[in-house]
């Protein structure tokens, strides 16, 4: 499995009663407009732009470019039949370049922070990686999720105890745990449609909660099971002057 329920924060098949209904009634309010900040963090040549362009462009790079300071793509899908997006923010893993990259950790709705299954050593680091990008926002204002990358280069016995050696510290960290591989795609979509799930529930839920209280009361008791699509469309924009050197 490549995630388990021990390393599963939300275990909830079903979006909030409120939020499906919403959605029934294609009520979402400016929820499905705005954009969820995504932060992928982790150390140099874990494999976060190698994630991040499978899920964009599906396209796999065995040459390895550096990231410099950060670079952001959009991603759209499709949550119980309302278009919602995600700005995922990749940044460098290179110490020299982490004073650019941590000035863009604020507003982050989601954290992942990424390792190299294959390298021990990254994983130890994910820890202090969080502890940097949660200076920079509210305590308890973030999903955040540990990813393992590179499973293609795992089996058996070595892969088992890897993913042990992450689950046990995803609990530590609050997290919730993925293996992924960014060559073969396994779990890239599956991951990235989770992490719009949960980022666009909260959505939801904030809006409904701003609106006044007669609004809000539009659940009927009932969830829906969460059903998402990934488009074939996407759009890919970069701030000026980032990106490049
Ligand atoms: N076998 C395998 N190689 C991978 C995978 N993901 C990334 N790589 C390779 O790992 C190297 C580093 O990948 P990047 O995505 O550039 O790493 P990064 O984390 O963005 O590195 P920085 O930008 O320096 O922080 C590249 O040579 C990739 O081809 C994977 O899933 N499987
Ligand atoms: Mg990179």
């Amino acid at each position: 499995m490549w995630y388990t329920p021990d390393a599963c924060l939300q275990l909830k098949e079903h979006f909030h009663s409120q939020v499906s209904t919403a959605c029934q009634h294609r009520n979402t309010g400016t929820a499905g407009l705005r954009l969820s900040k995504v932060v992928v963090v982790g150390d140099l040549y874990v494999g976060k732009t190698s994630l991040i362009h499978r899920l964009c462009k599906n396209v796999f790079d065995r040459d390895y470019k550096a990231t410099i300071g950060v670079d952001f793509e959009i991603e759209r899908f499709e949550i119980a039949g309302i278009p919602y997006s995600l700005q995922i923010w990749d940044t460098a893993g290179q110490e020299k370049f982490k004073c650019i990259a941590s000035a863009y950790y604020r507003g982050a709705q989601v954290i992942i922070t990424a390792f190299d299954l294959t390298d021990v050593q990254t994983l130890e680091h994910t820890k202090q990686w969080l502890q940097d990008v949660l200076r920079e926002n509210e305590a308890g204002s973030c999903f955040i999720f540990l990813v393992g990358t590179k499973k293609d280069l795992l089996s058996g016995a070595a892969c088992e105890q890897a993913e042990a050696e992450a689950v046990h510290l995803a609990n530590e960290m609050q997290a919730e745990y993925w293996s992924v591989s960014a060559k073969t795609g396994e779990n890239v979509k599956a991951f990235f449609s989770r992490v719009a799930a949960l980022a666009f529930e909260q959505s939801v839920l904030q809006d409904l909660e701003k609106r006044p209280s007669t609004q809000s009361q539009v659940g009927d008791g009932d969830g829906d099971l969460i059903r998402i699509e990934v488009p074939k469309t996407q759009e890919n924009k970069r701030p000026p002057g980032l990106g490049c050197c």
